[in-house]
């Protein structure tokens, strides 16, 4: 049913990707950190993961929220696909989210498929936290921000 998802980026940006590592976060749980300063404009890491359909995504979605695994590893790419990196991903799935972020995610089409790849929008240096701003959309249910900036908007969503 179109479930097997072709993995996004198969990395392909790897050789650009910046040394980072995971590790505790101020802002929630897990976080990923630059090992090396970054430039404003450079590729940190791509976003990889399965593609998938709304569909299979609202599937794996209930599946995902019953078990308790929670559902936040989905990435939005358009009105209709979804990269899901649960199953199969990289660091880029522990990055947090800061309303006064050091990066941006950037959906872009290279030879027809679609990836998104975190680009560093200010100079990052050694051990800062990577953040970008989710850009959930506003739900009734406020899930609270913890990102700390000045001018934190108070919600994830
Ligand atoms: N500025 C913020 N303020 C408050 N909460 C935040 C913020 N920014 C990220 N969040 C949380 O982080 C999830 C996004 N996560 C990023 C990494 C996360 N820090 C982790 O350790 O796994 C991935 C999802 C998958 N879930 C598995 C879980 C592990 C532990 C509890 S739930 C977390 C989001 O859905 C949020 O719940």
């Amino acid at each position: 049913a179109g479930d097997a998802g072709e993995v996004a980026g198969l990395g392909q940006f790897k050789e650009r990707a910046k040394k980072l590592r995971f590790g505790r976060s101020r802002i929630h749980n897990w976080g990923l950190f630059a090992q090396e300063p970054v430039d404003a404009g450079d590729i940190v890491v791509e976003y990889i993961g399965q593609l998938i359909r709304q569909r299979v995504a609202d599937q794996r979605e209930h599946q995902y929220l019953s078990s308790g695994i929670g559902s936040s590893y989905l990435f939005r790419v358009d009105e209709d696909t979804i990269i899901d990196a649960t199953k199969m991903g990289n660091l880029a799935r522990f990055i947090n989210h800061s309303c006064d972020p050091n990066c941006n995610a950037k959906i872009i089409n290279l030879d027809g498929q679609k990836k998104i790849v975190i680009y560093a929008k200010k100079d990052i240096e050694e051990g800062d936290e990577i953040t970008y701003d989710y850009k959930f959309p506003l739900e009734a249910e406020k899930l609270p921000c913890y990102c700390g900036s000045k001018n934190c908007r108070g919600s994830l969503n």
